[in-house]
């Protein structure tokens, strides 16, 4: 099978992120209480919706309710061990796609637990940094090299985000869809192609929910289109954005702001005409 060529992948980033603001779709989340807050307001600026739930049935819910899902590990509630797997599972029967953000795994017999249910009903696009990624990836038993991985420290990488290619494209191929590894050069890969996102700022590691705010993000694009191109433009929205920001703000509450303005004030053009570097998986 020929691959579309780049030309028409950008073509689909501006699509995904036009039809967003034009029909407003509706990704829930069932988030970490730390960022939830800046996630729905992430996905707002986009041109998203966004419902935050917590409880078994309310994920049933809203799997049949939203275009997709994002389930964000960061801090469990015991709920959550009924919550998650039985989300995961209402998406994969209704044909929803959702989006995983791994965070902090690794803390706790949980969430390791609860990477090991979904794998029955793998998310169309997985987001983390790249230790998340690796550790991930060795959970599913997916990558012979992934067992490289230092791990991560609490919610933060401690591998560059190239040791974490080959568990990027190894989960990608497993699930069918797309992984979305972020750091300094973020990495985007569907299994068959890798692609490489520059821009963005070091601001970022300095507000806690870049990374998860992402992952919501990747929720609404993947409500409209394709994993990797819904990957592939939430990506590129966040260093676009993450870059204006940084020259607009004096610091990192300043930063939150000024990123939230250009969010929503990012063009379809801007997006698609990004910095990126496309190379075979
Ligand atoms: N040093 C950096 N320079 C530019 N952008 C960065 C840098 N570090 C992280 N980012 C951006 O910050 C966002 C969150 O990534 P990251 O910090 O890796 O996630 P997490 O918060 O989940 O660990 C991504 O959009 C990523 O591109
Ligand atoms: C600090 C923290 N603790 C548990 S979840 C969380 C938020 C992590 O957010 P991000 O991964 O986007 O930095
Ligand atoms: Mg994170």
């Amino acid at each position: 099978m020929t691959r579309i060529t780049e030309a028409e992948q950008r073509g689909l980033v501006a699509a995904a992120v036009r039809e967003v603001r034009a029909t407003n779709p509706l990704a829930p989340s069932i988030t970490n209480t730390v960022t939830q807050n800046f996630v729905a307001n992430a996905q707002l600026a986009v041109g998203g919706s966004a419902a935050m739930v917590y409880l078994p049935d309310e994920g049933e819910c809203v799997a049949a309710l939203g275009g997709a899902v994002y389930i964000n590990l960061g801090t469990l509630l015991p709920v959550y061990e009924e919550t998650v797997p039985r989300t995961a599972r209402a998406c994969a029967e209704a044909a929803k796609p959702w989006v995983l953000d791994p965070v902090g795994v690794g803390i706790g017999s949980l969430r390791t637990e609860l990477i090991r249910a979904v794998k029955a009903w793998p998310a169309a696009i997985v987001r983390g940094n790249a230790s998340e990624i690796i550790a991930v990836a060795e959970l599913w038993g997916l990558d012979a090299a992934a067992d490289n991985g230092r791990g991560p420290r609490g919610v933060d990488a401690t591998d560059s985000v190239e040791a974490a290619r080959a568990a990027a494209v190894a989960i990608a191929r497993f699930s069918g869809g797309a992984v979305a590894v972020s750091g300094p050069t973020d990495l985007v890969t569907d299994g068959a192609v890798v692609v490489r996102a520059e821009g963005g700022s070091p601001l970022m590691c300095s507000v806690t929910g870049s990374g998860c705010s992402l992952g919501g993000v990747a929720a609404v694009y993947a409500c409209v289109a394709d994993p990797l191109t819904a990957a592939l433009a939430a990506t590129v929205a966040y260093n676009r954005a993450g870059a204006q920001a940084a020259e607009r703000c004096s610091g990192p509450g300043s930063f939150q702001v000024a990123f939230l303005d250009a969010l929503a004030a990012l063009t379809p053009e801007e997006v698609a005409d990004a910095p990126l570097a496309f190379e075979e998986a």
